[in-house]
């Protein structure tokens, strides 16, 4: 019997790059097209899990699996916006020096059937109080671009968090305890 298919509702390779370390090859990657604004008083985590849903509802198509998920950064009650430009990416890294936020990671993954199934995991992260030099710094490497909250942990970032508790890879943008755990629920064939 051939092993049912995949399909990777983002447009994120390092969401595929941790999918294969799970030993998940992705059939397709089909990023998905959604309106990304959040609801007002919109809470952080029910963003984040009404996101993954639907990005991975919207990528659905024949009888394959479909895997999407989504990655919020929070401060408190906030939901920090995907740095495009230097100005919030600035404004991003002023927030978070030396406090703690949350990084919210959902997953969500349709089956075949068409039960939709989703999980979040939820990271507490800590940065160092960030001097003017270290925030140009940071800002002139351009890893900010296109990230949550401004940041790229798996780069330079992490030489600037001073402490850690959750998923690393939920941070990166796949938690892969929940993934290979939401698989496996799932039906899905994983090791
Ligand atoms: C905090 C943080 C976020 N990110 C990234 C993960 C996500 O790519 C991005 C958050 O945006 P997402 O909307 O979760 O994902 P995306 O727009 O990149 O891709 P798609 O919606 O198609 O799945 O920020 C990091 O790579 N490292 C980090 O440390």
């Amino acid at each position: 019997m051939t092993p049912p298919s995949l399909i990777l509702a983002s447009a994120s390779p390092r969401r595929r790059e941790l999918l294969v370390r799970l030993g998940v090859e992705p059939a397709r990657v089909a990023p998905a097209d959604i309106d990304e604004a959040p609801l007002k008083g919109e809470l952080p985590r029910d963003y984040a899990v009404r996101m993954a849903r639907e990005k991975a509802e919207a990528a659905a198509s024949g009888d394959g699996y479909v895997l999407a998920g989504d990655t919020v950064v929070a401060a408190g009650r906030r939901i920090l916006p995907k740095a495009e430009d230097e100005t919030t990416a600035r404004a991003c890294l002023g927030l978070l020096s030396g406090r703690r936020h949350r990084v919210l990671s959902a997953i969500a993954l349709r089956a075949p059937d068409g039960t939709l199934r989703e999980k979040l995991s939820e990271t507490i992260v800590r940065f160092k109080r960030l001097s003017r030099e270290e925030i140009d710094a940071y800002i002139a490497g351009g890893e900010w671009h296109g990230k949550a909250g401004g940041y790229a942990i798996q780069g330079a970032a992490e030489g600037l968090v001073a402490w850690i508790q959750g998923s690393h890879s939920g941070v990166v943008g796949l938690p892969l305890f929940e993934t290979r755990a939401l698989l496996k629920a799932a039906g899905f064939p994983i090791g």
